[in-house]
């Protein structure tokens, strides 16, 4: 039997706060790659983006990453990790993926030092207790088709990055209304250069919800059960997060990718 590449499914972005479709994207994707009998999806990671990526309206990480966590206590295969918001300020999503690729690297050496130790006698590479002869993880960048539809705004990504998270790591691609990720990846020389590690799924029920529309029905004193959970309307309506002024966070400033890529003289190496 051929054995599977253990899979980890990496989402960026802002969680403003987390919806019921954020989390569907992971079970969406799951699906997808273990049907085509190569991956074992092993955990789904979610990195809502630091402060200083200054979008409109984004609230502290501190609320996010609570929100987040709240919404995920059900779940037991997909966490939030705190690290890319916990920066002195914002990281380009390619570091971002190679933070937690290298992370996972570091999990799995330190489990086979565990399993040497315990049991210290050579075990053959059939033996599932074996992780000498481990297949090495892959990590995979999880987004909706709107995420893909961005690599192509001027200034907001640098060639190289869109290259390395198609070459090296992969991307996996949720549906979405409004954008079409199959043009626009025949669109793209790159993009259709390393299509075969691009994977495109198909939501199989329309489930069009986004976090501005639930900012904005909040605001307005909407209901949003049903849409994000209940243990997360609680947290926003304890520490009310969700206002007419925090609305205005951030506004007149340019994106932070879109300020550090505009200038002359490029601060970020790599
Ligand atoms: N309804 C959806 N269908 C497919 N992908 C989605 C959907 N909602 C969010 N995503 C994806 O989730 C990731 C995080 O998105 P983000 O935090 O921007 O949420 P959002 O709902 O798009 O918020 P906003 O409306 O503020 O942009 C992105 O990759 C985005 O494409
Ligand atoms: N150059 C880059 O690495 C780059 C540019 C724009 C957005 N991003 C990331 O994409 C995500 C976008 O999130 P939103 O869809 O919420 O704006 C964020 O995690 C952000 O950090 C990365
Ligand atoms: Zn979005």
């Amino acid at each position: 039997m051929v054995s599977r590449t253990p899979l980890i499914l990496l989402a960026c972005g802002s969680f403003n706060p987390i919806t019921n479709m954020h989390m569907r994207l992971f079970e969406l994707a799951r699906d997808h790659l273990q049907k085509t009998g190569r991956y074992q999806v092993i955990e789904g990671i979610m990195s809502p983006v630091n402060d200083d990526y200054r979008k409109k309206g984004l609230v502290s990480a501190r609320h996010r990453i609570a929100m987040a966590k709240l919404a995920l206590e059900t779940s037991d295969w997909i966490r939030v990790d705190p690290w890319e918001s916990e920066q002195e300020t914002w990281t380009e999503t390619v570091k971002v993926l190679r933070h937690h690729y290298n992370e996972s690297l570091r999990l799995l050496q330190s489990k086979k030092e565990f399993m040497k130790n315990k049991w210290p006698i050579e075990r053959s590479t059939e033996d599932p207790l074996s992780y000498e002869h481990s297949v090495l993880p892959e990590l995979k960048l999880l987004c909706g088709a709107d995420f893909l539809q961005t690599f192509k705004t001027p200034n907001l990504w640098k060639e190289e990055h869109i290259k390395e998270i198609v070459e090296k790591f992969g991307l996996v691609c949720i549906s979405r209304a409004g954008s079409d990720p199959a043009q626009y990846i025949s669109e793209s020389d790159l993009l259709t250069q390393f299509q075969h590690n691009i994977f495109l799924v198909k939501e199989w029920i329309q489930n069009e919800i986004s976090a501005t529309q639930i900012r904005y029905a909040l605001c307005r004193g909407l209901s949003v059960k049903y849409l994000i959970p209940d243990s997360v309307i609680s947290y926003i309506a304890r520490h009310n997060i969700y206002t007419e002024e925090s609305e205005r966070e951030n506004e007149g400033h340019l994106l932070q990718p879109l300020k550090l890529y505009n200038t002359t003289v490029n601060p970020l190496n790599d």
